[in-house]
């Protein structure tokens, strides 16, 4: 049976971070240590995944990192504080606040506050905006930013191109649908009210399926010789993490394939540091 490429994501960005180390240590001779700081309230699972990759990436980087745990309870303007403080303090280039919040605290309140300069997840209006309008010296959100370097370090090409994007959220639908129009592709959004998926998934020359359900894209989903980029992030029936796309059968007809592990997370992770880099950068020219 015929197979697409894998799309090592892992060893892709392994590559970046080598690159970045060395950017980090030419940053250094000028006396600059670029640092992160990570904010994580409450105790979901997932997150403290997340958030210990975070951390080990930039340690073998040579990025600062800080990690400042919150108990669930916390309310709204305790964290809104903590943000002010990270503000003004030069030693911190980047603030990430790990998303999903607890209820009591509003994500969009918490987003805005954060200085754009130190904004490394590229969510704030302001990055957003400048993503959306083409104005330069935005941070790109990490996600999307990590799939376009995966598509154009694997040489595939995105002009004229028909790109579908499958989840239309504010972190990875729309900017990927965004960035990907910046690339010339023709891009068309999907999301939970598309009547028949299927018959705009097949029309993919790349297929990005960024929504959070297990085996959503099947082998029927899938243009023969489509590049499929497989954002999501979950269980199998088994236990097992796996993405959106059901990656043995959707393999069989696609070019390229992303896989879940190893794909999407580690480029994510990859860019968060790059754009720390890039926010190191900007403080020391300022
Ligand atoms: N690998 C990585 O680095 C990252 C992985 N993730 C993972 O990616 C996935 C998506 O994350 P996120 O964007 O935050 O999720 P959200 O829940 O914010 O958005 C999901 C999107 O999928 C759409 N959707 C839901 N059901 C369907 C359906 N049956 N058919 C088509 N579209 C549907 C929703 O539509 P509607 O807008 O109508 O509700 C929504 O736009 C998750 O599994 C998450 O864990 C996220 C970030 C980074
Ligand atoms: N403020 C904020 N910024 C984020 O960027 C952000 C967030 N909140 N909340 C949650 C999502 C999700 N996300 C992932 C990052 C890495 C992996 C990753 O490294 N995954 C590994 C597997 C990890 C595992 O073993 O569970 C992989 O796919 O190979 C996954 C998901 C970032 N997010
Ligand atoms: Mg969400």
């Amino acid at each position: 049976m015929a197979q697409g490429k894998l799309i090592d994501g892992k060893q892709i960005a392994a590559e970046l971070r080598q690159e970045l180390k060395s950017e980090v240590a030419t940053i250094a001779i000028r006396g600059v240590t670029p640092g992160l700081t990570v904010v994580l309230v409450g105790n979901n699972m997932a997150s403290e995944t997340y958030v210990r990759g975070k951390i080990r990436a930039c340690e073998e980087v040579g990025i600062r990192s800080d990690l400042i745990r919150l108990p669930e309870e916390t309310e709204e303007d305790t964290l809104l504080a903590e943000i002010d403080r990270l503000n003004q303090d030069e030693t911190v280039h980047g603030i990430l606040v790990q998303l999903p919040l607890p209820r009591q605290i509003s994500e969009e309140k918490v987003i805005a506050r954060i200085r754009p300069k130190k904004d490394v997840d590229g969510f704030h209006p302001i990055n957003m905006g400048k993503l959306a309008t083409g104005l330069k010296g935005a941070f790109l959100p990490c996600t999307p930013h990590g799939i376009l370097q995966m598509l154009k370090r694997s040489h595939i090409e995105i002009a004229g191109k028909h790109a579908v994007v499958v989840g239309r959220s504010n972190i990875v639908g729309k900017p990927v649908s965004l960035l990907l129009q910046k690339e010339n592709a023709t891009v068309t959004m999907c999301h939970s009210r598309t009547k028949d998926l299927a018959y705009f998934t097949r029309q993919a020359d790349i297929l990005v399926a960024a929504v959070g359900k297990y085996g959503l894209i099947t082998r029927d989903h899938v243009r023969p010789g489509a590049v499929v980029i497989d954002v999501g992030m979950n269980r199998s029936p088994e236990g097992k993490l796996a993405g959106d796309v059901m990656f043995e059968e959707v393999r069989e007809v696609a070019s390229h394939i992303t896989p879940v592990p190893g794909g999407v997370g580690p480029m994510t992770i990859a860019m968060l540091l790059y754009n720390t880099v890039e926010a190191a950068k900007a403080a020391l020219d300022s």
